[in-house]
């Protein structure tokens, strides 16, 4: 195979190869992920052809690549289809202001206060464990989604007007939607947590779903931010369950942090 490592050396420096494209690249969306044809023929066809059987196997899109770049051709198309309440002139434009409730009810903002108020007015051990675990748990999904925001960096869908409020600036990234995975998270929580009648239960899961399919109705996010979203919710859930503090550990954490 030493006669072909240069042939393979040439063809991996060129410009067009993915890891030879700048920082912008590694931006989730449909421009970065070949969604266009290469116009750099020269690590294509072009020398693939000059390339033994193996070789042109590695320069050659894979199945999963062609899979990945199909989904989310699927995913754009839908997701603009779906963005009926994008703006006032959209389709469905009169029911923006009842989406945008709706964004409200799965926004950081009155979670974490609510929890926190729900906190001061509770005078039972066990309703205060259930939400010092809840805030927790709010927090840990803020920064989960921080992280993956920053690091995915996937641009909202160019029809979504950016108008939303108390936003942190990784929130101008759409990959995952951090309304869903407080929604699912939340979702669990509450199924888990708070005895509730199978009307009130059904209730709970409606609300998941309507907030994530909310977010595309917004042209906030394309599908795969919400489904992504609504698996990485579900998971923190599991995460939290795993490390739940009872009553007695965060007494001994309280006694810690007073000690100190
Ligand atoms: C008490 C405190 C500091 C709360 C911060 C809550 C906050 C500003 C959360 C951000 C929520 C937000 C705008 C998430 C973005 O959701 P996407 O579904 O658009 O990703």
């Amino acid at each position: 195979m030493a006669l072909n490592r240069p042939l393979m050396q040439k063809a991996a420096s060129e410009p067009s190869s993915p890891r030879h494209r700048g920082a912008g690249a590694a931006q989730l969306d449909g421009h970065s992920l070949g969604l266009r044809r290469d116009s750099g023929s020269s690590s294509g066809a072009g020398s693939a052809a000059c390339l033994p059987e193996e070789d042109c196997m590695k320069l050659n899109p894979s199945l999963l690549g062609i899979a990945l770049r199909s989904l989310l051709a699927i995913d754009l198309w839908m997701s603009k289809r779906l963005g009926v309440c994008a703006t006032e002139e959209s389709s469905w434009g009169s029911a923006r202001p009842i989406m945008k409730l709706i964004e409200v009810s799965g926004h950081g903002l009155p979670w974490i206060g609510g929890t926190l108020y729900s906190l001061y007015k509770s005078d039972s051990a066990a309703g205060q464990e259930v939400l010092l675990n809840l805030l927790l748990a709010l927090i840990l999904d803020l920064i989960l989604v921080g992280i993956v925001k920053s690091l995915v960096r996937r641009r909202r869908p160019t029809h979504n007007k950016m108008d939303m409020f108390a936003t942190f600036s990784v929130d101008r990234f759409s990959f995952p939607s951090g309304h869903a995975t407080r929604a699912a998270m939340g979702g669990r929580f509450f199924l888990n947590h708070l005895v509730l009648a199978v009307p009130l239960r059904i209730l709970v899961v409606l609300w998941v779903f309507i907030v994530g399919l909310s977010r595309v109705m917004l042209g906030r996010h394309n599908v795969t931010d919400v489904v992504c979203g609504f698996i990485m919710g579900y998971l923190q859930y599991s995460l939290v369950e795993y490390m739940w503090l009872s009553s007695a550990n965060l007494q001994r954490l309280l006694e810690l942090c007073r000690f100190k």
